[in-house]
């Protein structure tokens, strides 16, 4: 059964960003042994919750390796793909989990360091949005921890359940060495885009984001081999000047519905191409959605887009 080993007190939330969604498992206390059987179990969408990943929910000092990013970062994202397999980071679990830890109560809004919060504002995060809650919102700010390094977040209330989250995801590398790095589009091969968002992504330019075809199988990535711990695969088209549609095929789980890291690959990817300076602005469509970016005068990406909580589940009592 999908929560075996999880103790009945275990509250499960389902949510998601730009319809990637997640199950969210808090361990603050770092106790719970999830392992990659459990996780698939957990993520089918037939005999499970049904999710692309999940997200456990452990204070970063309980989280063995990554204690350092402890004092700027409370709490530490332990994400892993629906098949069971770990993953350095992702973009759109951020902001799902940046509203979790607010819509939860694990993080304090008043230790979020916003300057312009109101002393008398003591709002819960149910009230935030309600009806009888005419007061503006003003955004916190907190970093969540990654195996991909600490993340810094805006987090903008938008209902009791909803939130607009934008994320530093920080510097993306252009690696150097996959020299004539190619994905088949229509079984020809295109050049393709390598970036690094923390994790592998390969960016090809379609004409448009039907040229990926039915994506019920990972694209063929050439040379062979290219990247032998598996690659996230983005087809981009140009909708308007800055704006792209993007479909992607994603390591671990197959078509998402989106990507975060994904798509900050096809921004920065398209920036390039376009001789973009810093502080341009760009909209990234995916099936689930709209992301927006801006790249920074320090090369840093803010990703900014919605995250929502969709339900929670607690455990059945045992008999
Ligand atoms: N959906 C994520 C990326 C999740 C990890 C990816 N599948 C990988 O294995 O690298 C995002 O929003 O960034």
């Amino acid at each position: 059964m999908i929560l075996d080993g999880l103790p009945a007190a275990v509250r499960l939330t389902k949510g998601h960003g730009t319809e990637n969604d997640f199950v969210i498992v808090p361990d603050p206390d770092g106790a719970l042994e999830i392992g990659p059987g459990q996780v698939a179990a957990l993520c089918d969408r037939r005999a499970g919750i049904g999710a692309d990943g999940l997200l456990r929910v452990v204070r970063t000092a309980k989280m063995p390796g990554y204690e350092d990013q402890a004092a700027e970062a409370e709490f530490f994202m332990d994400y892993r793909n629906a098949d069971g397999s770990v993953a350095e980071m992702c973009g759109n679990g951020v902001r799902v989990f940046a509203l979790y830890l607010t819509a939860r109560g694990f993080v304090d809004d008043s230790r979020s360091g916003d300057d312009s919060r109101s002393a008398d504002d003591s709002r819960s995060a149910d009230d935030i949005g309600s009806a009888d809650d005419t007061r503006s919102v003003a955004p916190l700010r907190f970093g969540v921890a990654t195996r991909g390094g600490v993340k810094h977040v805006t987090l903008v209330p938008t209902g009791p359940q909803t939130a607009d989250v934008t994320v530093d995801m920080g510097v993306p590398v252009f690696p150097a060495g996959r020299d004539g790095l190619a994905v088949d589009v229509l079984g020809v091969p295109r050049p393709a885009v390598d970036v690094d968002m923390g994790n592998p992504h390969a960016v090809v330019f379609v004409d448009s984001v039907d040229d990926a075809g039915t994506l019920y199988e990972a694209p063929a990535v050439t040379p062979p081999g290219s990247y032998p711990e598996g690659v996230n695969v983005e087809f981009a088209a140009d909708v308007a000047p800055r704006h792209l549609a993007m479909r992607v095929h994603e390591r671990g789980v197959g078509e998402t519905r989106s990507c975060g890291t994904g798509a900050c690959a096809v921004m920065i990817a398209a920036a390039r191409r376009d001789g973009a300076a810093p502080g341009t602005g760009y909209t990234v469509d995916v099936p689930g959605g709209r992301l927006r970016f801006v790249e920074r005068a320090d090369g840093r990406l803010e990703m900014t887009g919605p995250a929502e909580l969709v339900f929670d589940l607690a455990a059945p009592e045992s008999a």
